[in-house]
């Protein structure tokens, strides 16, 4: 057994091995990286690297070059469109699509669009808001396959799960873990992602690497952050989406308003970035809002798009002289993103117009005609942009077409993922915030209860009746805590869900199973520390195997009810749906756990039957008083000692196996539904 492999294990997102001949010299600054960058391409580094220590490319060579080519690409969906992750409405749209029904209803998107581009080359999608830029990069990126029409070819091969596995896919909202550091995120990734057959200290070489190329020295030991979590800055957190999608080396990355929010320093710098991954043999296609003029001309290729239609598809530097060919002239001086945005917009305050527009319509010319206008002209001039693409295409060399070919497989076995996976799920659920405030709430709660019920003895009717009493709270208390401590993890974590899944990093049921087993810990450490403190405070029967039973009821009763919260938050998939239908589906149980309402009518009796709470009370109740005696639960709560024979409402407290089995089975079924929940729902989610 290689000791150092487990080392490495356990100590997986500590400092890095050092790089050996790798090793970049250098200041830490982001400009520097820069400079290596471009250093790095000139040199052919990759390559380099290969030779002399193959440590820091998933593939042999620099990244297998694609050639993307679109045709004509459409794309439409259904107006009354609801959310994404609803798999009925899914159906529903995929079915009327397929008949060819409701053809009005639908809202086209994208108006055949067609462009391409080859390795090394930057292609900048512009556009006003919502004109159909992210959704040609998902479409582009197969992010959504249903609805499109057109022909999208990457090498001459159309999209399958070996191309899924070139494409990087950087999205607009950076869809990180708070809890992690920027090197974490890095590590894990890469070793979820990359080949078993590159070893530890080549996958850290490899994510090192990425940390100097991006310039993430200075924050690789910071938390990523959000929400109440003080993390890194919004142009950090974006290079580290980009280092995370770039790690297994991608031959096209596409990326989503890579600089929104960023100053134009840090989003002329994250270009460069681009124009250095590009230089490296990448295809890269970026959606962008306002380019200063400076970063504007760093792109090589430049589509524009008005509703859909495209206004413009052609070189970057030779858009302005095809607006002027037109006429359309700026009468200020201005920045080419921001004549281009006006121009897609129709707003044309600023500039002078062709003669023949203004002769067809009345002053000030209305922004539709303008659209129209320039959707018009293009489309003249397509036929012959066109052939010119097809020359570059048909170009791309065989031995591509085959390379691409590959079968999908799993980079991982099933128990490396899950080696790999829970210790992320492990690390960044123990930092949560909030999993802390449950274990102070839990002992808080133990020690006032302790206090409250301080030596309760059941020595007489009322004792006893305050002591179950108790038993019925305790078992409320770690049902709705454990409901509630379930029911949101998927919801939440349904973003880093979908785009893990769609990058192929893990199977989702190694995911479900981490997240189970890690939540788990909690679901059964916080409720031992609760009865510790409450069960010598509370005076409940004072024997070891009683103390262990008790403890044993409680944590059944907290493992079944976090199946059950997993349940519901799969099924709904929302986090404000997913608290309602939890704290719905809990006064349920409550009230026909066997406290409240002991005679429930015949025609509701089947609701106590499904109520694990039910099973729950009855189990803790069985552990503390059974025995010789027997006792009569009573409508109002409590149980009283029977002298004689049992009535007919009465409960004989021996025994409790079945009730065991009952609550195993419960959580073992809870858990199944849940998994298939969660399977149906991300599969017709998108981000
Ligand atoms: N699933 C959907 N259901 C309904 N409408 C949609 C859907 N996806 C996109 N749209 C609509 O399509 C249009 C284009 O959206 P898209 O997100 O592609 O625009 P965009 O150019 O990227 O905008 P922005 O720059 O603001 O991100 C918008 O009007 C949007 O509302």
């Amino acid at each position: 057994m290689d000791t150092r492999r487990e080392d490495e294990i356990e100590d997986m997102s500590l400092s890095p091995p050092t790089m050996g001949s790798m090793q970049i010299a250098g200041s830490n600054g982001f400009g520097h990286s820069i400079e290596f960058m471009s250093q790095a391409y000139l040199r052919n580094r990759y390559s380099e690297i290969d030779i002399e220590d193959d440590s820091t490319s998933t593939h042999k060579d620099r990244p297998l070059p694609i050639f993307l080519k679109f045709e004509d690409v459409e794309f439409k969906v259904r107006n009354s469109h609801a959310s994404s992750c609803n798999p009925l409405k899914a159906v529903v749209t995929k079915v009327a699509t397929q008949l060819k029904m409701d053809q009005d209803k639908y809202k086209q998107i994208l108006k055949g669009i067609t462009g391409s581009i080859g390795p090394g080359e930057i292609l900048a999608l512009m556009g006003p808001s919502g004109s159909g830029k992210t959704t040609l990069l998902k479409v582009i990126g197969g992010r959504l396959l249903d609805n499109v029409r057109g022909k999208i070819t990457y090498n001459d091969v159309q999209y399958n799960s070996a191309v899924k596995r070139r494409i990087g896919f950087v999205t607009q909202d950076d869809v990180l873990f708070p809890q992690l550091t920027v090197e974490e995120t890095l590590v894990f990734s890469a070793f979820l992602r990359l080949p078993s057959d590159m070893s530890r200290q080549q996958k850290y070489s490899r994510v090192e690497l990425i940390v100097k190329e991006l310039g993430l020295e200075r924050c690789r030991h910071t938390r990523i952050g959000g929400g109440f979590i003080k993390g890194i800055s919004g142009g950090e957190r974006k290079r580290t989406s980009i280092g995370y999608e770039i790690l297994v080396d991608p031959s096209l990355l596409l990326l989503d308003e890579p600089t929104s929010g960023l100053d134009s320093t840090s989003a002329n710098r994250l270009l460069l970035v681009l124009q250095g991954l590009a230089k490296a043999g990448r295809t890269i296609i970026t959606t962008i809002h306002q380019p200063s003029s400076r970063m504007f001309h760093m792109f090589d290729k430049l589509l524009v798009i008005a509703e859909g239609y495209p206004v413009y598809y052609g070189k970057a530097r030779e858009s302005m002289g095809y607006f002027s060919s037109l006429r359309f002239i700026p009468e200020i001086p201005m920045n080419p993103a921001e004549f281009f945005l006006d121009l897609a917009t129709g707003q044309v305050n600023d500039i002078s117009v062709p003669e023949d527009l203004l002769e067809s319509q009345v002053s000030p010319v209305p922004e539709k005609a303008v659209i129209k206008y320039l959707q018009l002209k293009y489309k003249n001039i397509l036929e012959p942009k066109e052939k010119e693409d097809n020359h570059i295409i048909t170009r791309a060399p065989e031995q591509l077409q085959l390379a691409i070919q590959v079968k999908k497989e799993w980079t991982l076995s099933w128990l490396d993922q899950f080696m790999i996976l829970s210790k992320r799920t492990f690390r960044e659920r123990c930092r949560d915030y909030f999993d802390k405030l449950r274990l102070v709430q839990a002992l808080g709660v133990a020690v006032l209860l302790g206090l409250l019920w301080w030596k309760s003895s059941t020595d007489t009717e009322a004792r006893l009746r305050d002591q179950v009493g108790l038993m019925f709270y305790v078992c409320i208390f770690w049902t709705s805590s454990s409901i509630f401590g379930a029911v949101y993890v998927f919801p939440f974590e349904k973003f880093y869900l979908v785009k893990e899944r769609k990058a192929d990093m893990y199977r989702l049921s190694v995911y479900y199973v981490c997240s189970t087993l890690c939540d788990m810990v909690a679901h059964v450490f916080y409720p031992t520390f609760f009865m510790v403190i409450l069960y010598f405070m509370a005076g409940f029967k004072r024997t070891v195997t009683c103390f262990f039973l008790t403890l044993f009821a409680i944590l059944l009763i907290a493992i079944t009810s976090q199946g059950a919260g997993e349940l519901f938050g799969a099924a709904v998939m929302s986090i404000q749906r997913a608290g309602m239908v939890a704290s719905l589906i809990l006064m349920l149980f409550l009230l026909t756990g066997g406290y409240y309402v002991q005679h429930i009518p015949k025609f509701m009796r089947w609701l106590k039957y499904l109520s694990f709470m039910y099973y729950g009370f009855r189990l803790l109740l069985k552990v503390q008083y059974s025995g010789d005696e027997l006792y009569e639960c009573e409508s109002k709560g409590g149980c009283r000692k029977l002298q004689t024979s049992p009535s007919f409402d009465t409960v004989n407290l021996d025994g409790g196996l079945e009730e065991v089995w009952i609550m195993l089975a419960m959580a073992l079924c809870y858990r199944l539904c849940a998994y298939f929940c969660l399977r149906r729902r991300i599969n017709v989610c998108n981000i």
